[in-house]
């Protein structure tokens, strides 16, 4: 179980997460989402203490990282960056980490086997593709045997047979009672193995949920609208309550109303429609609103464009 409270952090002037409070726990695959700079690895770099918060904090069952007797055993890592020295091989990169950690020589030959890299075992590191350094992070995350894994963007370079394999061991793991807290920019990389979602933009949280959760709610209720008075039409729906987005020219997005009462306000207001339509299967699409920069009708209408 991590826990989260009120993390925050700034680098300058910059807040890259602002009060961030999230449970992450055991059973789970959890999926960390957010654009680039969104603030995933810092909250990830300040769980294990990599970097300090500047207000809040994290915990690791019940205490600060710094604090774990075992910290291998209980947390492992992958974050973006290189595992190893570039003249070092994985098999005498995680001889040697495992021998700092008092961790069994034996487990860096059962972590080679578990990532698949037992072939190139003697290789040096410093020839390796970017999947295969990926597929080390993870070997190395896996050393301690532990029961939390953090794993940073860990489908970045990977083929499509290794996000299967990858999504294969974060279920397995998490099945068996393991904590998989997992970060990604792309909704559709973790959608299929994220059981709960946490989704964060610019260091602060969106939205947290059970993953079937935001697909019920999200597919179910965005809905396309092609008018050629757009403006009008976001105008009414705006009023009544709905979210609306401009998704191009004579084109809008609304989540939060049915279709029937879209159609209902745009003939009571004498609106002219060539299109609406729900769009089906469009968790992503709801993520991108979410979380990219999108104008919105809201500011238009008072007086000035504004990105959110
Ligand atoms: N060491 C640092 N010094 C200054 N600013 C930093 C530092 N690390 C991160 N930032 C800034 O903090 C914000 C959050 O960055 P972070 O890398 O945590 O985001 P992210 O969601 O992991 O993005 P990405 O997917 O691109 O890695 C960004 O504005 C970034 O530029």
């Amino acid at each position: 179980m991590i826990t989260l409270e009120a993390l925050t952090k700034d680098f300058g002037s910059t807040r890259a997460v602002n009060e961030l409070s999230v449970d992450i726990t055991a059973g789970k695959v959890t999926g960390f989402l957010g654009p680039n700079g969104a603030g995933k690895s810092t909250t990830m770099r300040m769980i294990l203490g990599l970097d300090s918060p500047t207000a809040g904090k994290s915990l690791v069952n019940g205490v600060p990282y710094a604090k774990l007797r075992y910290p291998l055993h209980t947390v492992g890592a992958h974050i973006s960056g290189t595992a190893g020295h570039p003249g070092h091989t994985p098999r005498t990169f995680l001889k040697a980490l495992a021998q700092s950690n008092r961790i069994p020589v034996r487990r860096a030959e059962q972590a080679l086997a578990e990532v698949g890299l037992q072939s190139v075992a003697t290789k040096r590191i410093g020839g390796f593709s970017l999947g295969m350094r990926q597929r080390l992070g993870i070997a190395a995350a896996l050393l301690g045997d532990p029961q939390i894994l953090i794993l940073d963007e860990p489908m970045n370079g990977l083929d499509a047979e290794a996000i299967l394999w990858i999504r294969q061991l974060m279920r397995t793991r998490a099945d068996a009672g393991g904590t998989i807290f997992v970060s990604s920019h792309l909704m559709s990389e973790v959608q299929q193995v994220a059981d709960h979602l946490i989704l964060i933009g610019r260091g602060e949280l969106i939205t947290e949920a059970p993953t079937q959760e935001l697909i019920q709610e999200f597919t179910q209720q965005l809905i396309t609208v092609r008018t050629p008075r757009a403006s009008a039409l976001a105008g009414l729906l705006l009023q009544q309550g709905a979210k609306v987005n401009n998704a191009g020219e004579g084109h809008l997005e609304v989540i939060g109303m049915p279709l029937e009462r879209i159609g209902a306000l745009a003939f009571a207001g004498g609106i002219e429609l060539h299109e609406l339509s729900i769009i089906h299967g469009s968790l992503e699409n709801a993520y991108k609103q979410l979380t990219h920069d999108t104008v919105d009708y809201s500011a238009e209408l008072t007086g000035g464009v504004k990105t959110k």
